[in-house]
């Protein structure tokens, strides 16, 4: 499978947002990565409902979802409807992760879990064979431009021994200080999709940023 690079909206010019949207349906990018922050589990505020409405609108690749906020539970079916084709909820947030899960699924959408960079990979031992994808925050969520955090190609490694070992069928994904630096050692270490946010926003020219992290 090709390595999939899913774009993070965060870090997009919001005066300007249906024209990043276009670069995006117009790049190699396979993926939106959109980043829904609620100001308690992170602190952050991002974007909500109607922003994922106008971006539905113009995006034409598959939208993943990235749910910090707590209790996500209660939100299910809006960002379904919204147009989410994974909606990925934090481990942290969820003391019902399994029926949190398995509700995401009920919705007709795919289903990630999310670890912050202290949570081991062994909390999903008992959760694996049912999430199509494991999101491991490689900077603590809440922000963009970040300093990716070493520890990550660890608990890379770990995952993939884990979704070897089980026959689970979950994508790895990584999100934070993904750039050409980190991206050929992430992805011999196992990762299938990569978030990346400032690194291609911040780039003169994103659309060949997103090719040369596409080709790497
Ligand atoms: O989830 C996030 C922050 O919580 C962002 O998606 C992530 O940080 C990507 O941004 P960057 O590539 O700039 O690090």
């Amino acid at each position: 499978m090709s390595t999939i690079i899913a774009p993070s909206l965060l870090a997009a010019d919001f005066g300007n947002l249906q024209r990043d949207i276009e670069m995006v349906n117009e790049s190699e990018a396979d993926w939106f990565h959109l980043d829904i922050m609620d100001g308690v589990f992170v602190p952050n505020i991002s974007y909500g409902m109607p922003i994922i409405q106008a971006i539905k609108k113009h995006a034409k690749k598959t939208l993943d979802v990235h749910l910090m906020i707590v209790q996500p539970e209660r939100y299910i079916e809006t960002f379904a409807k919204l147009g989410a084709d994974i909606l990925t909820v934090h481990y942290e947030a969820c003391p019902h992760l399994h029926s949190t899960v398995q509700s995401i699924k009920a919705s007709g959408i795919k289903a990630g879990v999310s670890l912050n960079p202290h949570t081991p990979i062994s909390v999903l031992e008992d959760i694996i064979l049912d999430v199509d994808l494991v999101l491991i925050m490689s900077v603590n969520p809440g922000f963009g431009g970040q300093k990716f955090i070493e520890n990550t190609y660890k608990k890379v490694g770990d995952l993939r021994s884990l979704i070897n070992k089980t026959g689970s069928k979950a994508l790895i994904e990584v999100d934070g200080g993904v750039n050409d630096q980190n991206i050929s050692a992430l992805k011999k270490a196992g990762v299938d999709a990569f978030v990346a946010g400032s690194f291609v926003f911040n780039h003169k020219n994103p659309t060949e940023i997103i090719s040369k992290l596409k080709s790497i």
